[in-house]
């Protein structure tokens, strides 16, 4: 085989940031995808229905010409968010999801939640809205191992949430565990996930392993072997719970070769050629389309999109770096390494 024709895939959790980082990352994505989720997680953070609104009139404007992507926008929950909010949200059109992170799991998540139960009354709003709630999951709890936090949010938070909202559907944002893959997989068809590219491809030996590798390091932190494996079996297992969400998540250069680095994979440029090569590997390129291109639109309950793209059979190297905001240079997932598959120019 030496092209394959996809529906045109979408991003269902990316980071694009703000001002001159915003022009320097949304083209990327656009050369790709034709819709995107797009991450609230700003300084501030995006948290009401008209910041939401304002924010993706920025990210158009940011558009180079000649490409397109639509910006499905999300509110980020705090402890204060009132459920009126919610309501102001789903009627704006735009927003499309309610995003939970756990009050300094990640960056930028310092307004985060610090208590779910503080949230009862907008949860039960967001259920009633039939918008999903996007979690980051992970607990934060001093006295979890950072590898065991994901596990931990599965039976600490997320089950009591879904006990007490049963009508609530949910994304779990980058999942990263085999008890991730199969807490989504037991669970009703309103629980759905999406997986990263670095969590398909890389375990944290390719991180750790022969000297430490900034551009790998991201939240939920890269997981064993075993773990990189559960996640392939699912996204290729044929359920329809699981779906592209690439957590591009652009730092400065400098910003991630540092003493004390961010966390975030800046895989965007190159990101439907990465999953290529995991389902490749996998023996399940077949299994890509559904993943990348159906899964998701269908759990938001929106068309599929209607054109295609396709990937092409050669080798190509990636670049070292991009262009970033003020100057700065970013380095992308998979930076000099050679890939299998390019994408077409559309
Ligand atoms: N994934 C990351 O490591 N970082 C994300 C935040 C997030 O998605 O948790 C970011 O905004 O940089
Ligand atoms: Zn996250
Ligand atoms: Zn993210």
């Amino acid at each position: 085989m030496d092209a394959i024709t996809l529906t045109r895939p979408d991003d269902w959790h990316l980071h694009l940031r703000d001002g001159a980082a915003l022009e320097a990352t949304v083209g990327h994505s656009a050369a790709q995808m034709g819709r995107a989720i797009i991450m609230p997680n700003l300084t501030p953070p995006v948290t009401t229905a008209a910041q939401a609104e304002a924010y993706r009139e920025r990210i158009l404007a940011a558009l180079p010409a000649g490409v397109a992507l639509e910006p499905l926008m999300t509110l980020y929950l705090t402890d204060t968010t009132p459920p009126e909010e919610i309501e102001r949200a789903r009627q704006s059109g735009v927003v499309k999801a309610v995003k939970l992170y756990p009050a300094g799991a990640t960056t930028n998540s310092a307004s985060g939640v610090t208590d779910l139960a503080r949230c009862d009354n907008t949860l039960a709003a967001l259920a009633e809205s039939g918008m999903p709630l996007l979690v980051h999951g992970e607990v934060t709890d001093a006295d979890v191992d950072i590898f065991d936090r994901e596990a931990a949010f599965l039976e600490r938070v997320l089950e009591p949430l879904l006990k007490r909202h049963p009508g609530l559907s949910v994304v779990c944002e980058h999942i990263t565990t085999a008890q991730a893959a199969d807490f989504v997989l037991a669970a009703g068809d309103n629980v759905a996930a999406t997986v990263t590219p670095q969590h398909l491809l890389l375990n944290r030996n390719d991180m750790l392993v022969g000297g430490i590798r900034p551009h790998r390091y991201c939240l939920p932190i890269l997981k064993r072997e075993r773990h990189r494996r559960a996640l392939i079996k699912a996204v290729t297992s044929g359920s329809r719970k699981f779906f592209l969400g690439t957590d591009s998540a652009p730092h400065a250069q400098g910003d991630k070769e540092s003493a004390c680095g961010c966390a975030g994979v800046f895989s965007a440029p190159a990101a439907l050629e990465l999953y290529a090569t995991a389902f490749e590997q996998a023996g399940a390129l077949d299994r890509l389309e559904a993943f990348a291109s159906h899964n998701g639109a269908d759990f938001y309950g929106l068309a599929r999109n209607a054109d295609t793209v396709t990937l092409e059979r050669r080798d190509w190297q990636l670049p070292e770096s991009h262009a970033y905001a003020d100057g700065r240079r970013i380095v992308p997932m998979g930076a000099g390494e050679t890939l299998g598959w390019k994408l077409a120019a559309g």
